[in-house]
């Protein structure tokens, strides 16, 4: 089993697949199985996305510079959101940013991460890499390099990796195990290149994983290839 665990979450595992907003059934769901694997006394941090709120590219009117800038505040929302989900639920988290400062936020400092981790706090990381032109994919990798984690777990909308887009190919094949090197040459879109190259830079693997399906999440973390293991 892991005991160091970033885990990405899409901003649709808070709204359901391709929607906006917030659902009270999505997020029974996910504190569902969060609890599943914080009983389990990993050191867990969370990378949320905010594609149930904003996502740079979507905003087509926009500057990309600025509809970034209104994605990466969308992380945060989406942190304090789930903080306080978390918190009604007896599971104790704390806010991390770069990019805010407001009262339940924390700046984000490397040497008080472990603080949190040892009095048993989730970290929820918010705000992306503070930079225009990422993507929380991207921030989940750096996060999990600086939490030191064992694994970077991306709980997606697909069971894997596959050979093409499984959502617009009903032939595509499933990879069970796959290289950086391969998923960057055969540009696979379910993460960005960055995000694939610093997991690859500093030997970090990644599990791909379909969120939506009960009990993936303790799978993945107990160390079952159930989606797909990026590697070298
Ligand atoms: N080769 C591939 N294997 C798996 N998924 C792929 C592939 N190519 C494209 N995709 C698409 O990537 C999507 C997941 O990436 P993305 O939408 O960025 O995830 P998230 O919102 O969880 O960060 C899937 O819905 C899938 O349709
Ligand atoms: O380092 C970052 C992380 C995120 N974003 C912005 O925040 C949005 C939300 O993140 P993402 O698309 O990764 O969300 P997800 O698809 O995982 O819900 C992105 O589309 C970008 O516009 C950014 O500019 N820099």
């Amino acid at each position: 089993m892991y005991k160091r665990v970033l885990l990405k979450l899409s901003g649709e595992a808070f709204s359901g697949e391709g929607g906006k907003g917030f659902s009270e059934e999505m997020l029974t769901y996910l504190v569902k199985e969060i609890k599943k694997i914080h009983n389990l006394n990993i050191k867990l941090g969370i990378v949320i996305g905010a594609g149930n709120i904003f996502r740079g590219k979507e905003l087509k009117d926009f500057r990309i510079q600025m509809a970034d800038q209104l994605g990466m505040l969308g992380t945060v929302m989406n942190s304090l959101y789930l903080k306080n989900v978390f918190e009604k639920n007896g599971i104790k988290s704390i806010v991390v940013s770069p990019i805010v400062n407001l009262p339940s936020v924390i700046p984000l400092k490397y040497d008080f991460i472990e603080q949190y981790f040892e009095a048993g706090y989730i970290v929820l990381f918010g705000g992306g890499t503070s930079n225009p032109l990422f993507t929380t994919d991207t921030a989940a990798a750096l996060r999990a390099i600086e939490m030191s984690a064992d694994i970077l777990v991306k709980a997606t909308k697909v069971d894997g990796i596959y050979d093409k887009d499984p959502k617009l190919f009903e032939d595509a094949k499933k990879y069970d195990n796959i290289t950086y090197e391969q998923a960057i040459k055969e540009q696979i879109k379910v993460m960005d290149t960055e995000a694939f190259s610093i997991c690859e830079k500093n030997n970090l693997s990644i599990s791909i994983i379909n969120f939506f399906k009960e009990g993936n999440l303790l799978k993945a973390v107990e160390g079952e290839n159930i989606g797909t293991k990026v590697s070298h």
